[in-house]
Parts: C-alpha cells; structure tokens; sequence
C-alpha cells in the first residue's frame, strides 16, 4: 500500500537507478491495454479521454497498444499545453503514427466528445496529480464518462478521486475498472470497482534502498519562523569536546533553526570555542552525572528532539545518569555512542532513534552477521523487541523499526576517521525534529554518506569530518 508521495519518491528512487519514468510509462500505457482487452473485441470502438498530465501520457501509450481495436485519443486542453515532457513525446508519436486524435480545448466543446456506440472509455484525465474538485472541462466529461452506458477502465485512479482517501472534492468518475501501477493505493479501497495492480517494472531496491526520491516534499516552507524548523539539545561532552560541537553543527547544517548543546562546564568553553552558532550551556561537574538529569529534563522540556551521546564517556555515573535521563523523558532522541549501552535496560516513554556501529549494536545485545541481508533481517526483529528505530552504521547502513527495513548504499571507506558518527547523530537529530523516526534515521543516513562523497570527491584519503558538515547544504538538496 503506497500514498501518492511514497509512490513519487519510489519513482524517483527507480530513475536514480536506471529506469526512468517514461519506461515505466510504457510500462503502465501496457498495463492499461492488457485491462483494456478484457472488455473488447478487435474492431470494437475504444476511446481514451486523456488530460495534459502523465496520467493522461500513460493513456497515449495504451493507445499504440490497442492497434486491434477502433481507437480514438481525445485530450482536454491544448496539445501545447501537455505538462510532462514524457507525456508530449508520447503525444507526439501518436501523430507520426497517424493514431487518430482529438482535442477539446473549451468547456462549450466538450459536449462534442461523442460516447455513444463506444465499447470501452478509459479515464485518463487525472491521476495522483488532482488537487481540488475536478475543473471544466475535466468536471462535465467525468459525468459525461460515467453516464455512458459502458465499462470505464481508470488509468491509475478514477479522474476526481483521491488516491490517498478515496474521496472526492467534488464530482469523480465512476469507474468499473481501475489499473493502477507497482502497489495498491489506500484510496482505492473504498471504491465499488475492479482493481488490477499492474507490476510495471520497478526494481524492489528503489524501495529498499534509501534514495533521492526519499528527500522529496521536505522542503522548509517559504515562510517559516525561528523554531519551525525545529530546535535541538545536544547532550554530550565531558572526556571528549570535539564530538558534541560536531553534532550540535551537523543539527544547524541539516536545517535546524537552534542547537543548545548541554556539556559539562569543564569543556564548556572549549565546545563553543568551535563555533559561535552554538548556544552552549555548563552542566555543573567535570562529566555528566546523576546531579545534572533535572537540569537537563528542563532543558529537554522546551526542544523538539535531543541528540544524546557524543562525547559523554562511559563512567559508571554518566551512564545512571542517562538512564535517569530516558526514565523521565517522553520526547523524541537521538541516542549515540557510549549512551547506547543503557538503552536495552531502561523503560521509557521517548522515541528513540540508536544509531549504534556494529559493535556497539552488539554491546547493546543486538545480533551480529556478516551477511548484510541476514543482519537486516536480525536488526528488523532487534527493533522491534526494543520498540525503537534502529540505525545500524556500516558499509551499507540498515534502519528499521520493526516493520520496515531499508539500506543505504551511500558513504565511503574515509568515512571510518572520527566523528562522522557524530555528525549523523545530529543530522538524523535535526530531521527527528520534523519527520517520523524511521524516515528521520533513514534521510539522515542518506543524507551524511552523500556529505561523505561529496567530501571524498574533493578532499579523497584525507576526509575529516567537518568536511561533511560543509558538504551538508549540498548533500540535502535534490535535483527533482
Ligand atoms: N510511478 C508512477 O506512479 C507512475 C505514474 N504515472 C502516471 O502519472 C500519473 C500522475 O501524473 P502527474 O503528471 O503527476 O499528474 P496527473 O496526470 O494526475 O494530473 C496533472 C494535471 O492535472 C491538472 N489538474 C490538477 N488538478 C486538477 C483539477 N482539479 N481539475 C482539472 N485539472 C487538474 C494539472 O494542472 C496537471 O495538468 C499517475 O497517476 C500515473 O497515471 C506515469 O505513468 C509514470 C509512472
Ligand atoms: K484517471
């Protein structure tokens, strides 16, 4: 089952490997052809309304497959005005192959579409790119289509219905038949029609694998205030100073509007000497111990997701008071480094996203194996007894929370040098601050290993990590 935007990052995830849209266009003109045939007879008259999007491309396509048959293409709105260069190329071989066409270019004209003594109508006028009730003259052909007395097969999803909900903003039509491509969609479930999923060629990796596809529709809005793009807390510091400021500048580079990073006084100093675009606050001691959790609980209090780990150490004391910490917090956080190592035994309320390494996924009693297809499977049982999403770093990275599991392929060797690590902690931080853990965990490994070769393109073997912190911006941009 695919939404309409899952369905879209899927696509692009499938061009990013090799098979773009208009092949799966052919695909799915293909698929609607095969439907198609179940209701005619060769010969029988067979017209295809189609609108200027690529549902009305994929019509265009089925239409060089229904040689057999009396075919007629009629597109609303002008032939100039197709919307996808994929569905003008498919318009365009319609007319060098002579495979009558007509075009319905203003509401009066629309009532010369002529549906009578027609054997099929196929519904292409709109697909998942509808928003809002249907307009003219898209609006009198769906009555027009659904008051003819004969089998209407949808391309995709019935012209007017949301593929999401399955419901209308104004007039749909009613289709008998709807083909639609890959997986199911929650829409369609609601509707008294036949549903054909036709499989149309994408590769399962474009869902396994985390891709460009999955950075679609995060745009920050145009306008939008300090604090909407979330402000984070950086628990860290103490035997180390290095790995919180890293974190803390990952978590502003990956979009976040405010970082307060929390480390002991005795490297206070020195964490916002690295940088003036942290808001740095002294926790009392030379470590994080027992004393400090309340402190930090009002600090968590106010902030959308809490990066915990960089830096802190593993002391018997540091590590009660993290679990002190979890005990008592119900907000999202990012769990890193040496505080892993309490997760398995505390019981809390957070979501938690651990972005353990291997060992350290094996000192939290988590499984190891060499096979990368059986340590994702281990790791998708893991998350699910431990009730968090799980990042597991490697050469190809695995994130699941139990029910999903997803790689990601990106990253290199240099990336091995100290506090990389840190700078995933705080950009999956920054993203957990606005997105769902499993896909927060799965951008931000995506997201980091892409900084890593675009670091590694340009500095090679000598890759550090705040190469990747610079490298972010780019990493995080997409070019669909
Ligand atoms: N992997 C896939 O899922 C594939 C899907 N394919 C097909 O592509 C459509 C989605 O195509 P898209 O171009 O994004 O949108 P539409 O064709 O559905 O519509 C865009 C078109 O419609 C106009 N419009 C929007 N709202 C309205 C309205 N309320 N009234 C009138 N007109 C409206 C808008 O202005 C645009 O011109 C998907 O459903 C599949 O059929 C491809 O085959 C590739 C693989
Ligand atoms: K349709």
């Amino acid at each position: 089952m695919l939404t309409a935007d899952r369905m879209a990052a899927v696509d692009a995830n499938a061009a990013a490997l090799g098979v773009p849209r208009k092949q799966l266009m052919e695909s799915s003109g293909n698929a609607v052809a095969r439907v198609v045939r179940q209701y005619v007879d060769p010969g029988d008259r067979v017209i295809l309304v189609c609108g200027r999007g690529n549902n009305g491309g994929d019509a265009f396509v089925a239409a060089r497959f229904l040689s057999d048959y009396d075919v007629q293409v009629a597109l609303l709105g002008h032939p100039d005005r197709i919307g996808t260069d994929i569905a003008r190329e498919n318009w365009a071989a319609l007319q060098a192959a002579e495979i009558p066409t007509t075009t319905i270019t203003d509401s009066t004209a629309i009532g010369d579409l002529d549906l009578s003594g027609v054997d099929c109508i196929v519904d292409a006028m709109l697909g998942t790119g509808v928003t809002g009730a249907l307009r003219e003259p898209a609006a009198t052909a769906a009555r027009g289509i659904t008051a003819a007395d004969t089998p209407v097969v949808a391309v995709d999803v019935p012209s007017g219905v949301d593929a999401d909900t399955g419901r209308a903003a104004g007039n749909a039509v009613a289709a008998d038949h709807v083909v639609t491509f890959h997986d199911t969609k929650p829409g369609l479930d609601a509707l008294d029609a036949e549903v054909t999923v036709a499989d149309i060629g994408i590769p399962a990796a474009a869902e396994r694998f985390v891709g460009p596809g999955d950075l679609l529709g995060r745009d920050r809005v145009a306008e939008s205030h300090k604090g909407d793009n979330g402000e984070l807390l950086v628990i860290g510091g103490g035997p180390y100073t290095g790995a919180p400021a890293l974190a803390g500048q990952a978590v502003l580079r990956a979009g976040a509007d405010l970082v307060n990073v929390a480390c002991p006084e005795s490297v206070a100093p020195q964490v916002q000497g690295y940088s003036e675009n942290l808001i740095v606050h002294p926790l009392a001691g030379e470590e994080v111990t027992p004393s400090v959790v309340d402190d930090l609980l009002a600090r968590a209090a106010g902030v959308d997701a809490v990066v915990c780990g960089p830096g802190l150490g593993d002391s018997e004391s540091t590590r009660s008071a993290v679990a002190a910490f979890l005990d008592a917090y119900d907000g999202r956080v990012v769990v890193d480094a040496d505080a892993l190592s309490v997760v398995p035994d505390v019981d809390t309320d957070a979501t938690l996203v651990c972005t353990p390494h291997q060992g350290e996924l094996v000192g939290m009693g988590g499984p190891s194996a060499d096979d990368r297809e059986q340590l994702a499977d281990q790791v998708s049982d893991f998350a699910a007894e431990l009730g968090h999403t799980v990042l597991v770093k490697g050469t190809h990275d695995i994130i699941s929370d139990g029910e999903t599991t997803r790689i990601n392929r990106t990253g290199n060797p240099g990336m091995t040098v100290g506090g990389t690590g840190d700078v995933l902690a705080g950009v999956v931080g920054a993203l957990l601050a606005t997105e769902a853990p499993r896909a927060a965990a799965s951008v931000g490994a995506y997201v980091t290993g892409h900084a890593g070769d675009l670091a590694a393109d340009a500095v090679g073997d000598s890759l550090v990590a705040t190469d990747l912190l610079d490298r972010l911006p780019e990493a995080l941009t997409t070019d669909e």
